[in-house]
């Protein structure tokens, strides 16, 4: 069973996406076979816990059936958790959570907290997984049109507040529940770096965090004239570790990553870094 105490050093949450089209490594582990081998890989380069998904939120992306999306996810949460992996299933679907928590999933990652399926917080309550709840305004497709805020930090607290107090009413336990201010979705860039400068009102919420950064186009924006594309999300995986390095010195609970290679090495500077006790 995992921690959801927050550790001296974050766990690493390493990232597989089981589908055509995620901005960050669409399509490259498409197959289960590709995926459950990417799985593995993440598990050796340090992962603790491996986050696998079956539909891209990427803005725009179409959504696929719900029958599609367990052909993707189940062989792949059924082999690692047999492996013995910690797996922690990406999906705003009840029916998903149901069948992934019933093939080995530990813990349930929902992006929209529960508000896209009404019978996801019943489903988790009776299923007693922790339930990482992210701050989410709307599907992707039109998403960033509600990234709109008096002040990001408060607003998006407010709102992971509320969410965390209606779920619990719905027979999810405190202890269980883990929140994520969803960098990238309803955000823009300078809501993203002011969330991450001021992290630590995350932080006091006083439920474990858990930091989505990696390879987010905000990062890709560093460094390159404005008007200028991004760089791509291969070339992001630096400053996501760096991010990494951030979110340790400030208590997050645990990074989700695609590279678990760079954000270990990372973490590692971070304990050394810390005042030995
Ligand atoms: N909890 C959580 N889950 C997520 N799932 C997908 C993506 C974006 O897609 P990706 O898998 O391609 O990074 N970001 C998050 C995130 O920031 N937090």
């Amino acid at each position: 069973m995992i921690s959801l105490e927050a550790g001296p050093r974050p766990l690493v949450m390493g990232v597989v996406n089981v589908t055509p089209d995620s901005f960050s490594d669409g399509g490259e582990w498409f197959e289960p076979e590709a995926a459950i081998a990417h799985g593995r890989a993440l598990l050796a380069a340090g992962a603790d816990v491996l986050d696998i998904g079956g539909e891209s939120t990427r803005p725009g992306a179409e959504r696929p059936s719900v029958e599609e999306e367990l052909r993707r996810v189940l062989p792949v949460v059924r082999e690692l958790a047999a492996d013995g992996a910690v797996v922690s299933i990406d999906t705003m679907r009840a029916a998903v959570a149901a069948a992934a928590v019933e093939a080995g999933a530990a813990i349930v990652n929902d992006v929209s907290g529960g508000l896209a399926d009404g019978e996801m917080a019943g489903l988790v309550a009776a299923a007693g997984t922790p339930f990482v709840v992210m701050h989410w305004r709307g599907h992707s497709a039109d998403m960033q049109s509600r990234a709109v805020y008096d002040d990001v930090v408060a607003d998006v607290c407010a709102d992971l507040a509320d969410r965390v107090e209606v779920l619990q009413g719905q027979g999810i336990r405190r202890q269980n529940l883990i929140v994520d201010p969803g960098f990238g979705f309803a955000k823009t860039a300078e809501h993203n770096w002011t969330l991450l400068r001021r992290l630590d009102e995350v932080i006091a919420l006083g439920l474990p965090v858990l930091v989505g950064t990696s390879r987010k186009t905000f990062l890709g924006r560093l460094g390159v004239p404005e008007g200028s594309e991004p760089r791509p999300p291969s070339e992001r995986d630096l400053s996501t570790a760096v991010t990494s390095f951030h979110a340790a010195r400030h208590g997050a609970w645990a990074v989700r990553v695609h590279d678990v290679a760079s954000t270990v090495g990372a973490l590692d500077v971070a304990d050394a870094l810390r005042e030995s006790p």
